[in-house]
């Protein structure tokens, strides 16, 4: 039976990265999906507004939305302080079964906890199934069409607290309208805009940051 793309991937990156490495990793990804097959990895550029972001909350709690093959993940862990953690939902398995590997070859999986299912079914387990009070920072990167309900579902969960952060990816490609009309016209949330370029193509896309106000 043929690969998967997302095999090749990580075949790639299990050939060419450096055990132990997240950096490696991150770079052979990259150079994969730039070269040869393009994926809807966060990319490099647009990687560098999620590090900023993680390095400036320095989060004890991340909940990941969209896991895929993990590079976003891998991203995350190895920015996050000894003893915080990261839960990444995807309701891929076969996704979740490369972003395992891709996780454990890149030495983070103590900081990843990987949930597979549909966001809508795990956010209301967080709490009480994984021991969540409140999520320190959140990156939407699963389905534009679920960003707003899941933030909704986040609120009625009690999974915010005053100063928890959200980040989404993809708001201008492929676009996540209702989402942005949510958050920018909610006095709950303070928004930024972070214009940058879909991942490995010269198209616009760009990061929404929202701060939760309480
Ligand atoms: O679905 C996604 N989740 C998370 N991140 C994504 C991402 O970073 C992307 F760049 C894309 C993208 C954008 C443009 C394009 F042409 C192809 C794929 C998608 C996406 C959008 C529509 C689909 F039908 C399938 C995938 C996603
Ligand atoms: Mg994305």
């Amino acid at each position: 039976m043929n690969q998967s793309k997302e095999q090749r991937i990580l075949n790639f990156v299990l050939q060419n990265a450096v055990r132990g490495d997240p950096c490696s990793v991150m770079d052979t990804i990259d150079k994969y999906c730039s070269q040869k097959e393009w994926a809807m990895n966060v990319g490099c550029e647009k990687g560098l507004i999620l590090d900023k972001t993680v390095e400036e909350i320095k989060p004890s709690v991340v909940l990941e939305l969209g896991t895929y093959c993990g590079y976003s993940a891998i991203r995350i862990a190895r920015l996050l302080k000894a003893g915080a953690r990261l839960l990444t939902v995807e309701f891929n398995p076969e996704f979740a079964a490369i972003a395992k590997q891709m996780i454990e070859f890149a030495g983070v999986q103590d900081k990843v906890n990987i949930l597979e299912g549909p966001s809508e079914e795990i956010i209301p387990q967080l709490k009480k199934k994984y021991e969540v009070d409140t999520l320190d920072f959140v990156f939407l990167d699963h389905w534009k069409d679920r960003y707003s309900p899941d933030t909704i579902l986040l609120q009625e969960c009690n999974l915010l607290r005053k100063g928890s952060v959200l980040l989404a990816d993809n708001v201008i490609c492929p676009g996540a309208p209702e989402f942005l009309k949510y958050i920018r016209n909610n006095p709950s949330f303070q928004c930024t805009n972070y214009p940058a370029h879909l991942e490995y193509m010269e198209v616009q896309d760009a990061m929404e940051k929202a701060v939760f106000l309480g």
